[in-house]
């Protein structure tokens, strides 16, 4: 068993050692000075003074020469940067107490919903403790005040809508009361009209958001699925997270290619799953696809697709 962590109070966002895009502009600028500085001296005054019988070349000859020189070894750092930065752009890191989201490692988030899953989630060591508040129902504070000495605890209300237990109608006021159990994240669907103010809420009470979209039916096209992680993230989100089910196998690619190219586009720990036994691929697909943490069972799944927690680790190498 792994050791238990202790509960720490706060959240924090801890920024990124390495700041977006960073790479790519030092390139981009040593590269172009590179460029300017061999041109000129290729080009001593001397070189076409020796040559007096020839016409002299007009400046704006010689500028454009040197432009076109500029811009194309531009592109041609612009293409190798391309290839460094794959999979590369840069996260800022999320504490969930002392459980760090964003960096080498993809952690394991371990589903609960009922009193006797506690000893199996602590015991197949789980990184994060999620409580599906809305199939726990009256036990989530006992099964957060049991589970809270071992790890975070990311508190999550499932709606009808995407698959869960919660009444459309009770969605806003729930996701309130999870609040008051202090823990160290909440899930928040993006899709819902209250979505910016529970985020507020969240953020004002010093909880981690994790905005999230879920399709149990179908994997919607590359763009779309880029598009919520977008959206998740444009409304505050501190992880942005989208779970979609797939109908055949390119349908898991559409899921990782959307994830990889959002890891270029946004700066925060993200999670991509494609549901199903047909999906489980991308749960395996760490942190080179960009997936800052899996969703993995101890007792029952809380979703189609989640394997065991303790393979799941030996698989990841954690
Ligand atoms: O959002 C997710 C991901 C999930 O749907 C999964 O597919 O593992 C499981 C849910 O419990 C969790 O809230």
């Amino acid at each position: 068993m792994r050791p238990a962590r202790a509960f720490a109070a706060l959240p924090a966002i801890k920024p990124s050692k390495n700041a977006p895009n960073r790479f790519t502009t030092a390139v981009d600028q040593g590269t172009t000075s590179h460029c300017k500085g061999k041109a000129f001296s290729s080009m001593s005054v001397s070189a076409l003074a020796a040559v007096p019988k020839k016409p002299p070349v007009p400046t704006s000859k010689i500028f454009f020469i040197l432009h076109t020189c500029q811009n194309a070894a531009f592109v041609l750092v612009r293409i190798h940067s391309g290839y460094s930065n794959a999979f590369g752009g840069t996260v800022a890191e999320v504490a969930l107490g002392s459980v760090s989201l964003g960096g080498e490692t993809t952690k394991i988030i371990i589903p609960v919903s009922d009193l006797e899953q506690v000893g199996q989630a602590v015991g197949a060591g789980g990184d994060i403790f999620e409580i599906r508040a809305d199939l726990a129902g009256a036990l989530t504070s006992q099964l957060a005040s049991r589970l809270a000495p071992f790890g975070p605890l990311l508190l999550t209300l499932r709606s009808t809508a995407e698959g869960g237990a919660c009444a459309e109608g009770e969605y806003a006021g729930r996701v309130r009361e999870l609040l008051s159990l202090q823990p160290q994240a909440i899930d928040v669907e993006i899709a819902r009209p209250e979505a910016a103010v529970l985020i507020e809420a969240a953020h004002r009470a010093g909880v981690v958001v994790f905005g999230s979209f879920h399709s149990f039916s179908a994997t919607p096209p590359v763009d779309q699925v880029l598009a919520r992680l977008i959206r998740a993230s444009e409304a505050g989100a501190d992880v942005c997270k989208i779970a979609v089910m797939p109908q055949h196998a390119q349908d898991v690619l559409t899921l990782l290619e959307a994830l990889a190219r959002a890891r270029q586009q946004i700066d925060r720990p993200l999670i991509g799953i494609a549901m199903g036994k047909l999906g489980q691929i991308s749960r395996l697909a760490g942190p080179q696809f960009g997936n800052c943490a899996t969703f993995a069972t101890a007792g029952p799944a809380s979703a189609p697709g989640q394997m065991d927690a303790v393979l799941v680790r030996k698989v990841l190498g954690n």
